[in-house]
């Protein structure tokens, strides 16, 4: 196998399908929870609903002032916004003041698109002595391993591009006309690169999104997978978001490291759909050639108890079984098609956080036990979401 460069224990080689593919270097292994790569923030932008929430900079949780010209963006320290200020909001700061985020265009954008151009917005006020660089018309020959590590930017402009031309957010007039090659350049890698910053404290990701971050060198090395080895959490520290990618199980020497683009307990149809549309390829791994073959699954009927039930002996009454073959026709197969519906999930956890509030604490058990059991069917080994789970029903 061609494995010309490496981070650590991180090989990038040449893929036929995928351009490249990270794997663990030759020689060596990762043991199930170490951290393969930790990398610090390009820039993030603040989903709306946490803009003055949340550090405009660092992202944390804690009371912030406005700045004092825009009144937009804000700071939890004086050293946050001063490093917000030399990286990129000097240049930001001028085309927020001039109302941009009360314009009509912008406020018409759904919240998605406006952390969206806001993060195009701060990546232009960080690109911006290059942003003008005819390079930004062109792709970025290959790099090394090292030296996309040492250099975001170029990192950034390395990365793949989305297959469909997607119309750009509302953005500054002035912005649109004075740099449309950095903007359309820059843009069209952020549908297939960029991260939901979130924290995992909520049984469903999106609902603990508080930002959209780039981390180039996480985007240019990672693989998706809907039975991934390893997966993405976000920290916040040292003034900043960090991405770490960190394995779920062992992963041996040579081995593809994989993460999940999406939550990996949505059905078959829906991943693919999203994966094609979103990333513009055909998953092909392992789960998505087994669950294929099966019935589409459809909506659980009310009241779920004996699909509660079949999951619950499939799983704890079979447990070297399921374990081999959880993905396996013979483990899925067997199962009524609705427990792969993305709303069996939802009813259960629904259910179970009521029952263990307000009772009755016994159904508790038995609703916490199903959904339990429907997270280590549904989930990769050592997911977290499933570990939550099982901190609450223990
Ligand atoms: C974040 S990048 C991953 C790194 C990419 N392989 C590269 O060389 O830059 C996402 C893109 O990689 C490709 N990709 C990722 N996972 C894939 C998979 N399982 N099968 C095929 N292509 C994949 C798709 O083109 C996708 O839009």
């Amino acid at each position: 196998m061609d494995t010309p460069y490496s981070i650590g224990k991180l090989n990038l080689v040449t893929d036929a399908i995928s351009r490249n593919k990270a794997v663990v270097a030759a020689g060596q292994t990762v043991s199930a929870g170490e951290v393969i790569l930790s990398v610090p923030s390009l820039v993030t932008s603040l989903l709306p609903k946490w803009r003055g929430k949340r550090c405009d900079l660092c992202c944390r949780n804690i009371p912030t002032r406005a700045c004092s010209r825009c009144k937009e963006a804000s700071y939890c320290s004086a050293n946050c916004q001063t490093r917000a200020w030399k990286a990129h909001h000097r240049r930001v700061c001028p085309l927020l003041s001039s109302g941009f985020h009360l314009s009509h265009a912008f406020m018409s954008q759904s919240a998605e698109e406006q952390a969206n151009a806001d993060l195009l917005l701060s990546l232009w006020g960080l690109a911006s002595q290059t942003a003008e660089d005819e390079s930004w018309d062109s792709e970025e020959p290959d790099m090394a391993l090292q030296d996309l590590a040492s250099d975001p930017i170029h990192c950034f402009k390395n990365l793949v591009l989305h297959p469909h031309a997607r119309a750009l957010p509302a953005l500054p007039r002035s912005l649109l006309s004075s740099h449309p090659k950095f903007l359309n350049s820059a843009w069209s890698r952020f549908d297939c690169n960029n991260f939901v910053v979130h924290n995992i404290s909520s049984l469903e990701p999106e609902s603990g999104a508080y930002a959209l971050g780039i981390f180039p060198l996480a985007s240019r090395c990672f693989n998706h997978s809907c039975s991934p080895n390893a997966w993405s959490a976000f920290r916040l520290r040292a003034g900043q978001v960090w991405l770490e990618v960190r394995a779920l199980e062992n992963i041996p020497s040579e081995a593809e490291v994989s993460i999940p683009y999406l939550d990996p307990v949505l059905p078959f149809r829906e991943r693919h759909l999203r994966l094609s549309q979103i990333y513009g390829f055909e998953c092909s791994c392992k789960r998505c050639n087994l669950e294929k073959q099966l019935a589409l699954p459809t909506l659980p009927p009310e009241g779920s108890v004996l699909l509660e039930a079949a999951v619950t002996e499939a799983v704890f009454a079979s447990s070297e079984e399921w374990e081999m073959h959880r993905w396996g026709a013979e483990v899925l197969a067997r199962l009524p098609a609705s427990i792969r519906h993305e709303e069996f999930m939802k009813i259960l956890s629904t259910r179970f956080e009521s029952q263990v509030h307000d009772g009755p604490y016994a159904e508790a058990w038995l609703t916490g036990r199903a959904l339990l059991a429907l997270c280590l069917l549904m989930y990769p080994l050592n997911y977290p979401i499933t570990g939550r789970s099982m901190w609450i029903l223990l």
